[in-house]
Parts: C-alpha cells; structure tokens; sequence
C-alpha cells in the first residue's frame, strides 16, 4: 500500500493530525519529541462516485480504497548531521512515497515551538535543507560505488550517475526541485531512489481555530501559500486540533460543529484526496450486486496489470477487460442503457485504464 509521511518540526500538531485523520488514539502533546517511533495507520479514501454506482448496480455494500499515513518524528535544525535522532527520522521519511508536511501557522504562546517564535517560510526552510542535506550525504556515498559501472558502461550505473549528479549540482546552487530536467529513463530511476528531496510534496498549514473561516486573513497562511504557488506544491488550510475535535464527534455533531466553523467539508477529506493525486492515483471500479469497490492504480497502468491488482491470475489469463466510463454510465442511466448505445468497449492487453473506468475482466487459467 503507498503510504504519506506527516513530516515537520517537533511540536506543530503532526501526531494531533494523524489521529484526525486515521481516528488513532496517539500521543499528541504540548512538548517537542512526543513522537520517537513512527504511528502507523490506513485511511479510506473518500470517493463520491462509489454511492451513486452503489445504487446503479444495486450493490449490497461499499469497499473503498485505501492508503496508508504515517506519523514521523520531529525534524529539528542539524538533523541530517545527527541533531535529536534525526538520521533515525530521515530513515523512517525515506521509506514513505509522498510527504505531508505539516506547518505551524496558529499562535499559541502555551505552546512551545522549537524555534522560539512562529515562522512558516524559516520553519518549511529548515525542514527542506534538512532534507536536502541528508541526500546529498547519501549521494556522496553513493557516486564513488557507481564508478566501476560507469567505467564498464553498465547503462543502469550511468542513468543513475547522471540523476545523481544532477540532484547533487541542484542541492549545491540552492536550486529549486521544480527546475530539474530528468529524461524518460532517468525519471525511471528517480522513482526507484528514495531521495528525499524529490518525494512528492504538500504543506499543510495548520491554523488557529479563529482563522479556519477564512484563512486569508491569516499573515502566515498567505506568505506559505505564495511560497508554494511559486514552487507549485499545494497548501491545505487546516486546524489539527479542530479536526480531532470534530472526528471524535458522531455524524450529526459533526455536521453541527462543522457549521459552527463555517466549514463544508472536512479538512481531512481534502488532505486525503490531494495525497491520492500527488501519488499519481487513479481509481477503477468494479460492480455487482455484491458490492461496489473500488481499486487503485498508477496513472498509465495498463489493463492486464490492472486486474492483477485484484487477483494475479487475472493478469496471467488475461484476455479483454469489459469497460464503460463512469460518465458514460451516469450518462446512460444503467449499464444496459450504455451497452445499448455501445458505450460498453471491449479493451485489449494494451489499453490504458483510465480513472472511474467500470471493468469486468475476462480471463482463462
Ligand atoms: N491548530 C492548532 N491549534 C492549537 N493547538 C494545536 C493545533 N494543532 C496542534 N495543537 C497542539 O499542539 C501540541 C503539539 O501537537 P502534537 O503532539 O500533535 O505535535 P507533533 O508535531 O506531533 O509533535 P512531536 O514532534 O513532538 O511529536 C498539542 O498540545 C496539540 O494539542
Ligand atoms: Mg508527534
């Protein structure tokens, strides 16, 4: 299962997030380092198109899909040089596939916060060097390794030296992420590395209960907002402490606390989803009478892999996969209505799934 790192300094409301978010039960506290060892949890994702083809196919129950989240450590300035167990933390950030990372913008001065004083450009900047600089270390043991590959034209060897040294040359300049230029083969590689830097990235900014009606009013929210837009990573306004509050309410309480706020929807639902996007998630349906479910895919995964994900021998005998879009179904009305109209395409072993494709693979073991 793909998983998303919440990262940040120590203090600025991780764990409190994590349990809003995965209804957990951690230690959250007003004090840096609550958190040592990592809090798993797996979280469904919302998807609105799972109850109205609930209804269409008359399913007897709902399986959404789901990731997984997990609540690291406090960052503190020198962790990448060892400061507050942070080689211990960056290990447990190398192993997530995207990063929350979370940014205090809410003043509380009962609330310590580790660098004396609230700053949300300096604190995203320190987490960022720190994780820039724990790389480009591990570039630097890496590069002189790959050497005799390089000498010997061993082509994987040379992909990686290139990707490596490009990261190096960007971490030495100041450079911005936004601004490599990686080629096919080496994004290939960029995807098996783990380098830090290079995770997909969202800021969470997390805001004094007072400003959740709106965030722009809050200094701190729009300078990070503008920082981001630059760089384009997306910054989710959120108050940590007011979705715990409201995920441990029941579903009416919710909706009334919720409007008190002047909130519509749940932060979290917005956290989720966008964690889902930045993955380059898709998701394909399969429907019946017994249950509407939902399944997740990497964009540009083709349909016998697809049904893999079910079931392996689905995609060992793999021979068509019966698909209708999901707009074409809504469309339609029902899915004979769609079949009718020839909207029901028999797709090969080359076909692309697409998102919200409804699929019924044919296969033969
Ligand atoms: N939006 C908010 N407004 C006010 N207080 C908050 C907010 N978010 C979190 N807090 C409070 O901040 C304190 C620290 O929260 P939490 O333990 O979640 O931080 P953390 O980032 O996990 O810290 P650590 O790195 O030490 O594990 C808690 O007392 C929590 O209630
Ligand atoms: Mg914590």
């Amino acid at each position: 299962m793909l998983s998303i790192g919440i990262v940040g300094l120590p203090n600025v409301g991780k764990s409190t997030l994590f349990n809003a978010i995965t209804k957990s039960q951690v230690l959250a506290a007003n004090y840096p380092f609550a958190t040592i060892d990592p809090n798993v949890g797996v979280v469904q994702v919302k998807d609105e198109r799972l109850e109205v083809l609930s209804k269409i196919y008359k399913s007897g129950k709902i399986i959404p899909t789901a990731i997984e989240f997990i609540d690291i450590a406090g960052l503190v300035k020198g962790a990448a040089s060892g400061e507050g167990l942070g080689n211990q933390f960056l290990s447990h950030i190398r192993q997530v596939d995207a990063i929350a990372h979370v940014i205090r913008c809410f003043d509380d001065t009962n609330i310590t916060h580790v660098e004396g004083k609230i700053d949300p450009i300096r604190d995203l900047e320190i987490i960022e060097l720190e994780l820039r600089l724990a790389d480009l270390e591990s570039i630097d043991k890496r590069l002189p390794r790959l050497e005799k590959l390089v000498k010997t034209k061993v082509k994987e060897g040379m992909i990686e030296q290139s990707v490596l040294l490009k990261v190096k040359h960007m971490i030495e300049n100041d450079g911005l992420v936004s601004d490599l230029v990686f080629d096919d083969e080496e994004l290939k590689m960029v995807k098996l590395m783990n380098l830090l830097c290079l995770k997909p990235n969202l800021y969470i900014a997390n805001l004094a209960e007072s400003d959740l009606v709106d965030p722009t009013k809050n200094a701190y929210f729009n300078q990070l907002k503008s920082k981001a837009h630059g760089v384009g990573i997306d910054v989710i306004p959120i108050s940590a402490q007011v979705e715990y509050e409201i995920s441990n309410l029941d579903g009416d309480d919710q909706l009334f606390f919720m409007e008190s706020y002047g909130l519509k929807e749940s932060g979290l639902d917005t956290v989720i989803k966008k964690g889902y996007e930045l993955l380059g998630l898709k998701t394909y349906f399969t429907c019946g009478p017994m249950e509407t479910r939902a399944w997740t895919f990497k964009e540009g995964t083709k349909a016998p892999q697809a049904a893999g994900i079910i079931h392996t021998d689905f995609e060992r005998g793999f021979i068509k996969a019966e698909t209708l879009s999901y707009k074409d179904l809504v469309e339609s009305g029902t899915p004979q209505l769609a079949k009718e109209r020839g909207k029901v395409r028999l797709e090969g072993k080359e076909y692309i799934v697409q998102d919200g494709d409804i699929m019924l693979f044919r296969f033969n073991v």
